[in-house]
């Protein structure tokens, strides 16, 4: 059984337009991830494509003017708003994106101490911190004094005190040193070797390909691939679904050549496909029908032509 399942999840927000011109943008739609325990899934996809609302769904911390669809679960367990809330913290830990997530009015030390829930929490501190290379000095500062590198680990430290059994990486490393990224990225492994599961929402393709177990590929708020990672090799052949190769091929190890076109906008997504109108493959049925997500080799895949 999944320790975490997102089951044809949506997100939307109504926005208004001019004066009293309602719109309705749908930023995410039939979401379907899961993860074992053991596993690290990492989440790829461009710029806006829900990668941020899918953790924030998880964790039930949406916008007030979102609206959800769906279902998620945990360890088999239907999530409500109640239960996100005991979870929050406890089960499930987020690294936020953004690091103004930190308390402006705490000092980091505490902030990491009391994410720690149990055992000695001095030193459960003091360890992460040498850990993640921050000097003693800083537990006493505020996050104004850090810079921005000091916070990224300060909230890698907060989730990793926090003896949950999942973490939710939101882009945990931009701005850090290679070494330290590498560190980060190796205490998820072992995070997860332990019988935990990591969901690591990156644009960083190849790092995640060094310690994830699959990838999800996010396209315009869905899936559109879930990889084993050692399908992202060669031309990317074994890759199922025309976005994901052309995302591979567009690394600068590979062709380096970037994808024509744009992402479609949350208000306006065409009725079939959602990558038809970039998409060499499209046909009259893609462009009328929205696939559903589908089995394939060892995979899952949301394209009719993929093979
Ligand atoms: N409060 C909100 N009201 C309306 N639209 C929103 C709101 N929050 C997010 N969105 C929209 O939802 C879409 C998905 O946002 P999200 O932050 O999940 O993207 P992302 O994949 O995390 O992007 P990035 O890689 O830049 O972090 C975006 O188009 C964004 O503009
Ligand atoms: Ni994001």
């Amino acid at each position: 059984m999944p320790i975490l399942e997102v089951e044809n999840l949506s997100v939307s927000f109504k926005q208004y337009k001019r004066g009293l011109i309602q719109e309705t943008s749908n930023v995410i739609s039939s979401l379907n991830v899961s993860i074992e325990k053991g596993e690290i899934l990492a989440v790829v996809g461009a710029s806006g494509s829900g990668k941020s609302l899918l953790a924030h769904a998880i964790l039930g911390i949406l916008p007030e003017n979102a609206r959800m669809g769906g279902v998620i679960k945990y360890a088999g367990e239907k999530l409500t708003p109640l239960r996100q809330s005991e979870l929050r913290g406890t089960e499930i830990a987020l690294i936020p994106q953004s690091v103004n997530f930190l308390d402006p009015l705490m000092r980091v030390g505490a902030q990491v101490r009391t994410s720690a829930k149990k055992g000695d929490k001095a030193a459960a501190q003091k360890e992460v911190f040498e850990r993640y290379h921050l000097k003693s000095n800083v537990e006493h500062m505020y996050p104004f004094q850090l810079s921005g590198g000091m916070a990224r680990r300060t909230l890698l430290s907060t989730a990793m005190v926090s003896g949950a059994s999942v973490i939710i990486a939101d882009e945990p490393t931009p701005g850090l040193d290679p070494v330290v990224i590498a560190e980060a990225l190796q205490s998820f492994r072992e995070f997860a070797d332990k019988g935990c599961a990591v969901m690591l929402i990156t644009h960083d393709i190849e790092s995640a390909l060094t310690i994830a177990d699959k990838i999800a590929v996010f396209y315009a708020g869905t899936t559109v691939e879930i990889a084993p990672v050692e399908n992202f090799q060669g031309n990317g052949e074994a890759l199922r679904h025309p976005y994901t190769k052309a995302l591979w091929r567009a690394l600068p190890q590979n062709d380096f050549i970037p994808i024509q076109g744009t992402s479609p906008h949350p208000s306006h997504l065409p009725q079939g496909c959602l990558f038809a109108p970039r998409c060499e493959m499209s046909s009259a049925d893609c462009r009328n029908t929205r696939p559903d997500m589908r089995t394939l080799r060892n995979g899952m895949v949301r394209c009719i032509h993929a093979t």
